[in-house]
């Protein structure tokens, strides 16, 4: 068992959307469950000000995303406090410290502190640059630790020039690159469903697996984020990150142990392996881009991405990614990997579908059996696994069908299930950095999408519009064609079409 020691967390950015609809609510759940350690207290840090009580009524006491009885609520608020920076930088930073060192003596929080940076990427550098000035970084007494919100660099050059910064000032084992898809129990399942079993890992490899399909499809649009989203797009914002650390974890060698360096390690030669695209042909055949249009969903009219708030109107950021890729080593040699990310698609969820190679030798030639074995994770929603194999259908012959055989999180009952935030906020605190991405990581995926980028940049691709509410531009068929077809699964994966269910 993990312990959590005494600690101090500094929240920069605490006035901004992340800390209130995100990190206050999963510290409060952290605090229902009782995992806060016995001295414990959070300090809020932004240019606003405030007072200590003003922040606690934003962030919990008047916040919709905590939901409990009064009292409650109150006593986890006593361990909120709120320090404004305003902007004399160093003036503000001793005081800074001197409002930490209080309450450090105050809560007993043995000068444990991590230093959580939900601000614009920019200032990434200046806090970090700024809390050693302090002497905020040394570990003589106490642990000190930075997480790093997304995005980490818009660019290979980039994140490398962020990494030599931070680097400056922080090791890197004091250093958490936030990624939050590695915080979803599904995520992490994928280890345990590879390596925890002795009936995948045999077939995971290019005898057996016939192409790796992953759907990354939310039915949103950009909504309040397209001052953001518009410098970014769905390569940068999805891909990059989120995807790439799936792909990590379908792709990789089994790690030695559990232990985090083992497990990085591993999805970093994962990473590695991927085949660069840097040939236009290559690029123009394997990548597709789209935007999404007006549409009308259910009766309403919604909103094309040029036409939303702080969007450019002439915009060619792309909402719609897809990517066809190949991984160069010896498991995966020529199978290839279909990753696609969007908004404003008919439903919210994402999965990973292993699709495997047919039987070499049919013997039931009557069958009406078209489609391969598959092993969906259904990463959310409707957390879980489906194997899809075939089952004889009762009656004379063989007639074979597809059967369902599946396992939902949503069986477990009661069982609380942490949301990404909570997990990988309670990882940080006991000091456990495996669903934190490694800096080499984050620069190998980025060396990979890179060249994709240029290439869009160089207004070489063209973009294909699709109407919000559809499974994006009907050009991205072609990509995946001759391998099959796009799953478009819906909401539920519960429901997915299946011949019987195995219980
Ligand atoms: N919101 C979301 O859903 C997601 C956000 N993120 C990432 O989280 C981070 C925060 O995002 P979000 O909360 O949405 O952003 P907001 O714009 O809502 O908030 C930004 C925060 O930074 C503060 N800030 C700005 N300048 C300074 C400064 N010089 N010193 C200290 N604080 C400063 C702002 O407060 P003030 O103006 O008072 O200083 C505010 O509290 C970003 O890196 C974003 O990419 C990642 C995934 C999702
Ligand atoms: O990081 C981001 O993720 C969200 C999607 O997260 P999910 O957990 O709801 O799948 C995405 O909407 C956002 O654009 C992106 O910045």
């Amino acid at each position: 068992m993990r312990t959590t020691e005494n600690q101090l967390l500094v929240i920069f950015g605490a006035s901004g959307d992340l800390t209130a609809r995100k990190l206050v609510p999963a510290l409060y759940k952290l605090y229902q469950e009782k995992h806060l350690p016995e001295h414990f207290a959070v300090l809020g840090v932004a240019r606003s000000f405030m007072t200590d009580e003003q922040f606690r009524k934003r962030v919990a006491l008047e916040s919709k995303h905590i939901k409990d009885s009064d009292e409650f609520i109150a006593q986890f608020s006593e361990k909120l406090f709120y320090q404004d920076l305003g902007d004399s930088y160093d003036v503000s930073y001793m005081e800074l410290n001197e409002r930490l060192q209080d309450l450090n003596t105050a809560y007993q929080t043995d000068n444990n502190f991590i230093f959580y940076l939900s601000t614009p990427p920019s200032l990434f550098e200046p806090i970090a640059k700024n809390l050693t000035a302090q002497g905020l970084n040394d570990e003589r007494e106490g642990w000190k630790r930075l997480i790093i919100e997304k995005p980490f660099g818009y660019s290979l050059d980039t994140a490398q020039s962020l990494n030599n910064d931070l680097h400056r000032y922080f090791k890197e084992k004091q250093i958490y690159r936030i990624d939050h898809y590695l915080g979803k129990e599904t995520v992490q399942n994928i280890l345990v469903t590879r390596f925890a079993n002795s009936i995948f890992e045999p077939l995971w490899n290019r005898s057996y697996i016939h192409h790796v399909e992953i759907t990354n499809a939310e039915s949103d649009g950009v909504e309040s984020r397209g001052g953001y989203y518009d410098k970014s797009g769905a390569l940068r914002d999805m891909f990059q990150s989120h995807l790439l650390q799936l792909v990590a974890l379908i792709v990789m060698e089994p790690p030695l142990s559990a232990d985090p360096e083992e497990i990085r390690n591993e999805k970093l030669k994962a990473l590695k392996s991927l085949r660069l695209m840097t040939d236009p042909e290559v690029l123009e055949q394997n990548t597709i881009r789209g935007q999404y249009l007006a549409s009308e969903i259910d009766g309403e009219r919604v909103n094309g991405y040029r036409e939303e708030e702080d969007v450019d109107p002439d915009s060619t950021t792309e909402t719609y990614a897809a990517v066809k890729f190949y991984v160069d080593n010896w498991r995966w040699a020529d199978v290839p990997f279909y990753v696609r990310t969007a908004k404003r698609m008919p439903t919210k969820v994402t999965e990973v579908v292993i699709h495997f190679k047919s039987p070499h030798h049919q013997i039931f030639k009557n069958s009406n059996i078209n489609k391969d074995n598959k092993l969906v994770i259904r990463i959310q929603p409707d957390e879980g696994i489906l194997v899809k194999f075939g089952v004889k259908v009762p009656g004379q012959g063989f007639k074979v069908e597809r059967g369902n055989l599946d396992f939902y999180y949503s069986s477990l009952g009661d069982t609380h299930i942490m949301e990404a935030y909570e997990r990988l906020l309670l990882d940080a605190m006991q000091g456990d950095a495996t669903l934190y991405a490694r800096a080499d990581e984050v620069e190998a995926a980025w060396r990979f999408t890179d060249p994709i980028l240029e290439y869009w940049k160089e207004g070489n691709a063209r973009i294909y519009g699709y109407s919000a509410g559809v499974w994006g531009p009907e050009h991205a068929d072609e990509l995946i064609e001759g391998k099959g077809q796009w799953r478009n699964p819906g909401a539920h994966l519960a429901d997915d079409p299946g011949y019987c269910v195995i219980e």
